[in-house]
């Protein structure tokens, strides 16, 4: 299974509707040059991440031009498109009376399409949680590739890879494979990349992780994006700015590691 990350990158400066066409581009130039199964984008980065004074002006439903353009797009390119995370405009108000959720979607080429709403809204008081609702579903997908392989991969978004007990249910769920979209910043960098080894042995599963670059509301962003194995070695890794990173990986892997080393089998629950 192939998979591609885009480290977007960019700065306040960029007018969001050029972004959608320019990182559009991005994706066309990928699925061309590399044939991938799987293409991931970052959090937010059509909405302008940290930027939270710009979402409510950017927020749109489900079935909004943004997500209909991604749609078109995976359909157009022939890939699956995990298209990053944008500002969901809610029907109404959820539990804490907010209409807004940080939801990332994922389509694939025939137009399937699943949503994951993030659950830990970071911000503590402010931002996120200040004007989010927050997501309650664990939400888990199979991932088809051409060769005839697939996974399944547990959608996650950001601030969520602190949390572990998050992907010990989206295991529970049948989860070989994690997908983390993230605007990181660069002040804690460090905890992504360790974060997402931490995940990947513990859950004996693939990490995908695709951080944003750039700097954008002041703050600059971490990029290092990278793809974990199950047993914890990072097979791909990205600088801090922005890139696409490719890499094979084998979803029997993580089947031969947890019978390899059944340490998954001595949980106490
Ligand atoms: N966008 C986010 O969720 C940021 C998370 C973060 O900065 C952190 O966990 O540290």
């Amino acid at each position: 299974m192939r998979i591609a990350l885009i480290q977007v990158g960019y700065g306040d400066d960029e007018p969001l509707r050029d972004r959608v066409e320019r990182v559009s581009g991005l994706v066309r130039d990928t699925a061309r040059s590399h044939r991938p199964d799987l293409v991931v984008l970052p959090e937010l980065w059509a909405p302008t991440g940290f930027d939270y004074r710009r979402w409510e002006d950017a927020a749109e439903p489900l079935d909004g031009p943004w997500a209909t353009a991604m749609t078109a797009l995976a359909a157009e390119t022939g890939v699956t498109l995990h298209a990053g995370s944008f500002v969901e405009r809610l029907a109404g108000p959820g539990a804490d009376g907010r209409t807004l959720a940080n939801t990332s979607l994922l389509v694939t080429a025939d137009g399937g399409r699943t949503a994951y709403r993030k659950i830990h809204r970071f911000g503590f008081g402010s931002g996120e949680p200040k004007l989010l609702e927050a997501g309650t579903e664990i939400v888990v997908a199979e991932l088809r590739c051409g060769t005839g392989e697939s996974a399944v991969a547990g959608l996650s978004t950001c601030y969520d890879l602190r949390f572990p007990e998050l992907y010990r249910q989206q295991l529970d769920a049948g989860a070989e494979l994690f997908v983390v979209p993230a605007a990181w910043p660069a002040a804690r960098v460090a905890h992504w990349t360790l974060l997402g080894r931490a995940r990947a042995v513990e859950d004996q599963a693939f990490v995908v992780q695709c951080n944003t670059a750039g700097t954008h509301a002041g703050t600059e962003m971490g990029g290092r994006s990278q793809v974990v194995g199950p047993t914890g070695e990072v097979l791909a890794e990205a600088g801090p700015d922005e890139e696409v990173l490719v890499v094979d990986v084998d979803p029997g892997l993580v089947a031969r590691t947890r019978e390899a080393f059944p340490v998954l089998a001595d949980r106490r629950l």
